[in-house]
């Protein structure tokens, strides 16, 4: 077991009475922090959409590759006018050199001619028969330089940073074919209670699982390979001790939804206890979703979150993105921020999540979310962090839904 060894993030041993709250930005802080990044691995560029970089990626070609036409038209030397003396195709290449007072017909990408100096656009030139000339005295040459985006050997892309469509186009644009990223964080999720059907229409007295289906997508988003989620009663107790055995063996992360309270069938604890789990938050102070738990067994994590779907998703937010983010090596994004505007308040002993909608420069915010209805969150643009301190006029971070 790996404790951690700042203050922070000391363990604290699980007690019956109520543990003390981490403080919101102090557990996402935490989470964070605490993992040890995965280890790289090489992979083709098509496989690598989300994947967060394990080293930066160094141009293997200049961009451009040569002094180039950036459009269509005549690369010219000296004064006007000038005689076409031939055609330069991208990937065709064309007259290697021109002459004072020549020209060629050169298409945006092919390599310039030596001792052409500017390509003049066919829009600003005049041709008549084999001259060509121009009214446009415009200073713009047209011409990009070699290596003028980025020369063989150059950084394009930092270690740290998520690989988006356009920069696995960058990195081709480079010429790599492939890129090193870090390997993808395991999660298995444990839904657990008795009441909870995986499908269907649930009869009465059973609810609908509203957690998989929510939480496999955000994980997915998050870099996460997620393995189907499986379905763990409430009784026998040791049913749950052993799903959270065998999920920590199997997954590099165990998320288990429900039971993280202390009522008659709330078993997380007791589980952690039993497996020896070394426990860095035990309740967050934030509403809803006070009832979160983030633990570690060796290099393996478990996340714990409360059973209502919304609350959930709080606690998904607040420990596990972090945590995945920390075991994929990727560099905080810098946090989005707006002014809330709503019937809202801070809650002077806990950090408030709110769904939100945007509004122009604003987002406007409901006055409360109940812990156990998605309703505002699946039609809002993101959740709103209202500190305890908050005041109206102060922008409120803003927590992105994936
Ligand atoms: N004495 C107290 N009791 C409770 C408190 C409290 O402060 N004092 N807090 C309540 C709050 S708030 C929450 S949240 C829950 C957290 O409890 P658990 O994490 O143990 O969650 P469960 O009891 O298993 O379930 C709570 C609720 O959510 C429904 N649920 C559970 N899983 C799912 C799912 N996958 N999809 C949809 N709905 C789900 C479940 O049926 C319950 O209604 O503790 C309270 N108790
Ligand atoms: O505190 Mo519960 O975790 O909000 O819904």
């Amino acid at each position: 077991m790996t404790a951690g060894t700042a203050r922070a993030s000391r363990p604290r041993r699980l007690r019956r009475s109520a543990p003390a709250l981490t403080p919101w930005a102090q557990a996402r802080a935490l989470a964070r922090r605490l993992p040890t990044a995965l280890p790289p691995e090489r992979i083709p560029l098509d496989a690598a959409a989300g994947r967060t970089l394990a080293a930066a990626v160094v141009a293997a070609a200049s961009l451009p590759g040569t002094d180039d036409a950036a459009v269509d038209g005549y690369a010219v030397r000296g004064i006007a006018p000038w005689r076409v003396v031939g055609r330069a195709l991208a990937g065709h290449g064309g007259p290697a050199a021109v002459a004072a007072g020549e020209a060629v017909e050169i298409a945006a990408g092919a390599a310039i001619p030596e001792g052409t100096h500017r390509v003049v656009p066919y829009e600003e030139a005049q041709r008549d028969g084999d001259l060509v000339c121009t009214a446009s005295v415009a200073a713009r040459r047209h011409i990009r330089g070699t290596g003028e985006y980025a020369a063989a050997g150059d950084p394009v892309l930092p270690t740290g940073a998520v690989l988006t469509p356009a920069a696995l186009g960058l990195a081709a644009a480079v010429g790599l074919d492939t890129v090193t990223v870090r390997r993808r964080p395991s999660v298995r999720l444990l839904v657990t209670g008795d009441e909870i059907v995986a499908a269907g229409t649930p009869p009465p007295g059973a609810v609908r699982d509203a957690v998989a289906p929510m939480l496999a997508p955000m994980l997915r988003g998050w870099g996460a390979e997620v393995a189907a989620p499986r379905y763990v009663p409430d009784q026998p107790a040791m049913a749950g001790t052993a799903a959270i055995a065998g999920a920590v063996h199997d997954a590099e992360v165990t998320v288990v939804c429900g039971a993280s309270s202390a009522g008659p069938a709330d078993g997380l604890h007791r589980s952690l206890r039993l497996l020896g789990a070394c426990v860095h938050v035990d309740g967050v102070a934030c509403r809803p979703a006070e009832r979160q738990v983030l633990a570690q067994f060796g290099d393996r994590w478990l996340v714990g979150l409360p059973g209502d779907p919304y609350a959930a998703l709080v606690a998904a937010l607040t420990l596990l993105e972090p945590l995945l983010g920390g075991l994929a090596g990727r560099s905080p994004a810098p946090a989005a921020q707006a002014l809330l505007m709503g019937d809202v308040r801070a809650d002077p002993r806990a950090t408030r999540l709110l769904p939100v909608v945007q509004q122009g420069a604003y987002v406007l915010g409901h006055a409360t979310a109940p812990p156990w209805h998605l309703g505002d969150a699946a039609q809002a643009d993101a959740l709103a962090v209202v500190p305890s301190t908050w005041r109206p006029e102060r922008p409120v971070e803003l927590l992105a839904l994936g």
